[in-house]
């Protein structure tokens, strides 16, 4: 066994198994406490509830509660390995939404046999969270599953896949293309996977200026384009009508590759064929599509992004779903909107270009770090992040007209 898996194996074992726990956050020490906390006290929170089901959020900690929902059949990049398998992900999502936002969380993993039954639970269970994150389930049924429970649902459902992934990206290619000196509008992007991610991330770079001819898309079975008779409805988006049909012939002069798929599927040689000053995300977890050290060996001209802790450039939707749902949470809004997802990758990208505090640089173990090739997007562990961008998403829900309540004071001043 490496060192580094049995290191990973005991952080998860010891000195108590897991990563979350529960707490409590008020008195229960006296009978007087306990009166208060359970009978007789406990039932006049649950009769002004009856009443008046907002008021869940001001007797019950719903306001500040995120569900980690997930099936486990696409974790990470590892597949589908079940539910429980992905329970160490999902208390993963959970520690992260404590850690960089303070929201509480709890980690659900569903064993269903139809996607309708996995739509009903959640929806059945939704009324006991201020959010719903969605995790790592697979295409296309992700979907169908986020679009259902976003219209059966009273609180936000956010696949996070999808598009707090697709967030952090747009953020970090664009800031790669100004360092890199290229025109999004122009930009020529290779799309690796067409999954969760893919589509998610490809949309969202059209709203952000990429043109939907320019992207070429790939699953296991080669390019996507116009004559296959086998795409789903998802993936027929970005059908191109091209004779191209490889990884090669679409990688040749490419600007952009954003690997969203599985471990190394980009050769260097692909890698020789991009234009000059290419931008590759890596964005596969645990392993990405190429490993830095090749892709730098390769050629030394490109921006190189992973969605891993321990190389530069870490495109991963870490640096997004804690702080879009302390926004979304704060305004108590209804949905995570476009503009509220536009808002959030505004805000990550201004940050990478301002200087970066000593606290980060000695937590990301840098002596200095400065907005180009290495630094194109913020570190998870920037305390910056949680104020700005949160801050943007609650405005932008406000602006929006989903908000159910006003701006919070802490989010008044600039
Ligand atoms: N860095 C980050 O923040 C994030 C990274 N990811 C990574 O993206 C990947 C996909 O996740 P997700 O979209 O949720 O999963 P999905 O299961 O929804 O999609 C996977 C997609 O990848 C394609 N794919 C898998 N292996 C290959 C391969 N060898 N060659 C070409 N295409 C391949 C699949 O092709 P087909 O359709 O033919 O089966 C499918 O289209 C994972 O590795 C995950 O770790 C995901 C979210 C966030
Ligand atoms: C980061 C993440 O959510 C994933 O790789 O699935
Ligand atoms: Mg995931």
């Amino acid at each position: 066994m490496t060192d580094f898996r049995q290191k990973a194996l005991d952080y998860h074992a010891f000195p108590k198994p897991g990563k979350i726990s529960v707490e409590i956050s008020k008195p229960a020490e006296t009978a007087k406490d306990l009166s208060l906390a359970y009978s007789p006290g406990v039932a006049e929170p649950v009769r002004e509830i009856a009443a008046d089901p907002e008021n869940a959020y001001k007797y019950t900690a719903k306001g500040n509660l995120v569900a980690v929902i997930s099936n486990g059949t696409a974790i990470l990049g590892l597949g589908n390995l079940g539910p429980l398998a992905s329970k160490p992900v999902m208390e993963g999502k959970a520690l992260l939404f404590k850690r960089f936002a303070g929201l509480d969380s709890v980690d659900i993993e569903v064993k269903h046999r139809t996607t309708e039954e996995f739509i009903q639970t959640v929806e059945a269970i939704a009324d006991t969270f201020g959010g719903i994150n969605l995790e790592d389930i697979k295409a296309p049924e992700c979907f169908e599953i986020e679009r259902e429970l976003i219209e059966r649902c009273n609180v936000p459902v956010f696949h996070d896949d999808q598009h707090g992934t697709a967030i952090v990206t747009a953020a970090g290619l664009i800031n790669s293309l100004e360092v890199q000196g290229k025109d999004i509008a122009e930009a020529r992007i290779v799309c690796m996977g067409a999954g969760a991610a893919a589509v998610a991330c490809m949309e969202l770079l059209i709203k952000c200026g990429a043109q939907r001819e320019n992207i070429y898309m790939l699953d296991r079975n080669g390019v996507i384009h116009t004559r296959r008779d086998d795409l789903n409805e998802y993936k027929a988006l970005f059908a191109n009508n091209t004779d191209k049909r490889t990884l090669e012939d679409v990688i040749t002069d490419a600007d952009v590759f954003v690997g969203v798929s599985g471990p190394d599927v980009l050769p260097a040689e692909a890698v020789k064929l991009m234009a000059p000053n290419p931008v590759i995300f890596a964005c596969s977890n645990p392993d990405p599509e190429i490993k830095p050290e090749l892709a730098h060996a390769t050629r030394d001209d490109l921006v190189m992004g992973t969605g891993r802790s321990d190389y530069p450039n870490q495109v991963n939707n870490v640096l997004c779903f804690p702080f879009i749902f302390r926004g979304a949470l704060d305004v108590r809004a209804t949905r995570i909107n476009d503009e509220m997802k536009v808002a959030a990758v505004d805000a990550i990208r201004a940050l990478a270009k301002e200087p970066v505090p000593q606290e980060v640089l000695v937590a990301s173990g840098y002596d200095s770090l400065e907005f180009g090739k290495d630094y194109v997007i913020p570190k998870p562990m920037d305390p910056r992040l949680l104020p700005r961008v949160a801050r943007a998403v609650a405005v932008a829900a406000v602006e929006s007209g989903v908000a159910r309540i006003a701006l919070p004071e802490n989010y008044m001043q600039d």
